[in-house]
């Protein structure tokens, strides 16, 4: 619990027919019930409610039709409390309140005083606390995609979220794409980021990943930086991004949030939340290709998203049909992988603890990482140098996949990785050799259980900073027996023509946040907090969860 500092208004006011002791510090808005007897009731206990003024989200006067007065049978009626232009004597404050499972709400109360003056005073001084908060976003540039998930964007957005940003003061100015890339393309050349706090973006992941693509180039373009280079740290964004979840799997947001909820999300931007990400930069012989922020699978995640691209038409479903399809397929695919494995970083993928709120493990790591980076700049030492040796993993895999977060979603709420970090400048290597059907199906149903999806012989899981992939096929000729290749290539070549022969192809697609690559062989180089989002990650509940929080009397 904040330590309430020193007061600003303390008042004697009155929430519905009670009297209570309401004061106001710069970091809370508590309000106290008095107790009338000084005889102890068992039965009335002092009911104190404080309310963290960064989690006020606005304060409005209100009109005398609104005051209401309590009837003789406890109900509640609308009065007129007194005629003429300045008898304004109540002012309601919303608030943040905190449900189950993550979910933020709007919640309201309304003071009533004994006289108008009091009022504007109480009003004004709480209008004076918000206005200091900088970090709260005053003009947003919205980007709906109306056809993501259930194609329900617009509707969320006008019903739940927009009415909250108009109580809160926040402008928008509101775009709704019209093709593929519309918003990426928009915010590569044409957005005026100069007149926005933040970039929201009403989607799923695929939504996300076109603003993120549209803001980090125009990013490195306007600072003159080289994006296609791999061996370049890029310019980190100064505009942060919201997602209102509107889509089928919006992982982004299940794991920086913790739940899947429009009105939890605004929330979150309207108070003006902060959470670091690490991003991924794909490329392919020093060609860039992609971004990515969740999952980089190859192998059966690849294979899923290929399969389930046909299927757009039946919505969210199409992953978990295809997911089957897949199962039962059972590709396995060859190749190495190259990592340069993390050092003297904090957390390892297999732990206990999770990457939440105000992460340790994030925080020291990042701070790690920028110290070394001026170390760099100082010595001019090769990164290879300081990060120690690349390792190179052949062999046949049924999934090869990069979490640089958790990858949480309603799907399975632990994640890819479940110990993986935000913020922590890794992304989790987790190959998952060939085993027969029934111990792939043991590892995927772990990901819906406590059970751990790595302890198992053919699984391995390595927190990596940088990691490259050559499909058996692409490998040098020295590395494979030059006859053997010959025949692969070929029957890749039928296999692909002529999927109906049953024969295993040579190789499957990278999934890359939900889209599909061109390219098989790639370079991965993490780059530490690259974006900021409306968000403050996953908070862990606290006990008093459905309650404004009580005070420490
Ligand atoms: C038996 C139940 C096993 C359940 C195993 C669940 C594991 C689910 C892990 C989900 C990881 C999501 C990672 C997020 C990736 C996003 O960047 C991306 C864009 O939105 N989403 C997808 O690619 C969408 C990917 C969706 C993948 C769905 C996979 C479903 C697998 C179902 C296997 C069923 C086997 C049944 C055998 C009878
Ligand atoms: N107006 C539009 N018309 C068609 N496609 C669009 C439009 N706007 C955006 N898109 C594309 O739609 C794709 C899916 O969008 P989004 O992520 O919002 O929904 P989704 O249902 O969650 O899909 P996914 O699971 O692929 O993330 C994205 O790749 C995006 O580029
Ligand atoms: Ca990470």
């Amino acid at each position: 619990m904040e330590r309430p500092g020193r007061l600003l208004l303390l008042s004697e006011l009155r929430v519905r027919n009670s009297a209570y002791d309401v004061s106001l510090s710069r970091s809370l808005l508590t309000w106290k019930r008095r107790i009338s007897s000084p005889v102890y009731h068992p039965f009335r206990p002092s009911v104190c409610h404080s309310v963290s003024v960064s989690e006020i989200i606005s304060v409005r006067e209100e009109e005398e039709e609104n005051i209401c007065k309590r009837r003789d049978d406890g109900s509640w009626k609308k009065i007129k409390e007194r005629e003429g232009k300045d008898c304004r004597q109540a002012f309601t404050v919303l608030y943040v309140e905190r449900c189950p499972q993550h979910r933020w709400r709007c919640a309201e109360v309304t003071f009533t005083c004994s006289e108008a003056a009091l009022c504007q005073r109480w009003v004004n001084s709480i209008r004076e606390q918000l206005s200091a908060i900088t970090s709260r976003p005053k003009q947003l540039l919205v980007y709906i995609n109306p056809y993501s998930g259930k194609r329900q964007g617009k509707r969320i957005y006008e019903q739940k979220v927009a009415p909250l940003f108009a109580q809160a003061g926040v402008s928008t100015h509101v775009i709704a794409t019209e093709h593929a890339d519309y918003a990426r393309d928009h915010l590569r050349t044409e957005a005026e980021l100069k007149k926005f706090d933040g970039v929201v973006c009403v989607g799923g992941d695929g939504m996300f990943s076109e603003i993120i693509h549209g803001l980090i180039w125009r990013t490195q373009i306007d600072g003159g930086v080289d994006p296609n280079c791999a061996d370049e740290a890029l310019l980190p964004c100064s505009l942060r991004i919201g997602i209102i979840p509107a889509g089928s799997t919006d992982c982004i947001c299940f794991a920086t949030v913790g739940t899947n909820d429009p009105v939890t999300s605004a929330l979150h931007i309207i108070v003006g939340d902060s959470q670091p990400m690490d991003v991924c930069s794909v490329h392919h012989n020093n060609i860039f290709l992609r971004y990515s922020v969740s999952l980089l699978g190859y192998g059966f995640y690849g294979d899923v998203l290929t399969d389930s691209e046909r299927k757009r038409w039946m919505g969210p479903a199409r992953y978990d049909l295809s997911g089957v399809k897949m199962f039962l397929t059972h590709h396995y695919y060859e190749g190495a992988v190259s990592y340069l494995p993390a050092r003297g970083i904090m957390g390892t993928p297999r732990d206990a603890a999770r990457c939440r709120s105000g992460c340790v493990v994030c925080q020291h790591n990042g701070k790690q990482l920028s110290e070394k980076a001026e170390r760099y700049e100082m010595d001019e030492a090769s990164e290879s140098e300081s990060e120690g040796e690349w390792r190179t993993i052949r062999g046949k895999f049924l999934a090869i996949n990069a979490a640089s977060m958790s990858c949480a979603c309603p799907r399975s709420p632990k994640g890819l990785s479940p110990a993986a970090h935000l913020s922590d400048g890794t992304t989790d290597l987790i190959l998952v050799r060939k085993c027969s059907r029934f111990d792939f199906l043991r590892h995927l149903l772990r990901h819906t259980s406590k059970d751990d999806q790595f302890d198992l012989n053919f699984v391995e899981v390595h927190r990596v900073r940088r990691f490259c992939f050559t499909p058996r096929h692409c490998q040098s000729d020295s590395d494979l027996d030059l006859r053997e290749n010959g025949k692969h290539q070929i029957f890749s070549q039928i296999c692909r023509d002529h999927p109906a022969c049953g024969c295993a192809p040579a190789y499957s697609s990278w999934n890359c946040d939900g889209e599909i690559l061109t390219h098989t062989a790639i370079d991965v180089r993490v780059q530490s907090n690259l974006i900021r989002l409306f968000a403050r990650g996953i908070e862990e509940p606290t006990v008093f969860e459905d309650l404004t929080s009580p005070c420490a009397i």
